[in-house]
């Protein structure tokens, strides 16, 4: 049986987006990893899978990383899905109510085609995140590979630890964020955030995805770098987030509140794949 989809993506973090409405494929994780294999698959970070709410929502979307796990939460997933919903005629509301393993979002196609998305609130306790910690600390000592780092952490529904560094561009991204995102302190492993601040308004990021390495942008990592940042004092409420392949604006107004985020949606093109899916 063919699989249709839909290749997107937002700043370059790339998305299959499959429609589970009107097709039902049993996506087992060797098929996932194939669809986001780059050689021999069609290649991207994370697969979108649209379903029908449960509950009073307007619909489900399941998120799988490039290594087949399924987590709680994508923000550039997020922006992506509504456009999907929207262009294919699932939806004529522009702003949708989203169920995720990690919680309620509340996305919204702006008039200039960007798109806005309320990602909830979020969850500083160590066993929320999850990260194993005697107590909430705006900082945690890690051990990573006899080098001792300083972390924040924070779940936005997926898990995430945000070192400040002085230059991204010279961070040991490739070489210590996997130490990080299979650190034994993080059960559910963890996306590992770096975070160089510019100005109180502005921060440059990259980020180390659990499942996937470091993509191009990562939404509730730039979500997660900024209210962290806000936390330690060196960030104002609006903060800019640069990645190399563009911006996201993320505002937060402090404990308990929830976090905004705007920026583009893109769609690449439609295909089929036989990946011999029981019906
Ligand atoms: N790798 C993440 C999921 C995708 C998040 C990212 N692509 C975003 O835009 O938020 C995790 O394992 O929690």
């Amino acid at each position: 049986m063919k699989l249709k989809f839909t290749k997107m993506h937002g700043l370059g973090n790339d998305f299959v987006v499959i429609d589970g409405i009107n097709q039902s494929p049993f996506l087992k994780p060797e098929q996932l990893r194939l669809l986001a294999d780059r050689h021999f698959g069609i290649g991207c970070d994370q697969i979108l899978l649209i379903e029908a709410a449960e509950g009073d929502a307007d619909f489900r979307y399941r998120i799988f990383n490039a290594d087949g796990g399924e987590v709680e939460q994508c923000g550039n997933g997020a922006r992506c899905f509504v456009r999907y919903v929207h262009d294919r005629g699932l939806t004529n509301k522009n702003e949708i109510r989203v169920e995720t393993h990690g919680g309620l979002i509340v996305p919204r196609l702006e008039a200039n085609g960007e798109v806005t998305v309320n990602m909830g609130t979020p969850r500083f306790e160590p066993e929320e995140i999850p990260f194993i910690a005697e107590k909430r600390a705006l900082t945690y000592p890690l051990d990573i590979g006899g080098r001792q780092i300083e972390i924040s952490a924070v779940s936005m529904g997926n898990p995430h630890a945000v070192q400040w560094v002085a230059d991204v561009d010279h961070a040991p991204v490739l070489t210590e964020g996997v130490l990080i995102e299979r650190h034994p302190r993080f059960p559910r492993r963890v996306n590992a955030g770096y975070m160089q601040v510019i100005d109180r308004g502005h921060i440059r990021l990259r980020v180390y995805e659990r499942g996937a390495g470091e993509t191009l942008a990562c939404g509730t990592g730039a979500c997660a770098a900024v209210v962290t940042g806000i936390q330690r004092g060196l960030l104002e409420s609006a903060v800019t987030v640069s990645f190399r392949s563009g911006d996201l604006f993320i505002r937060w107004e402090g404990e308990n509140q929830p976090v905004w985020m705007t920026g583009p949606a893109i769609t690449v093109f439609d295909g089929e794949i036989n990946l011999g899916i029981a019906e």
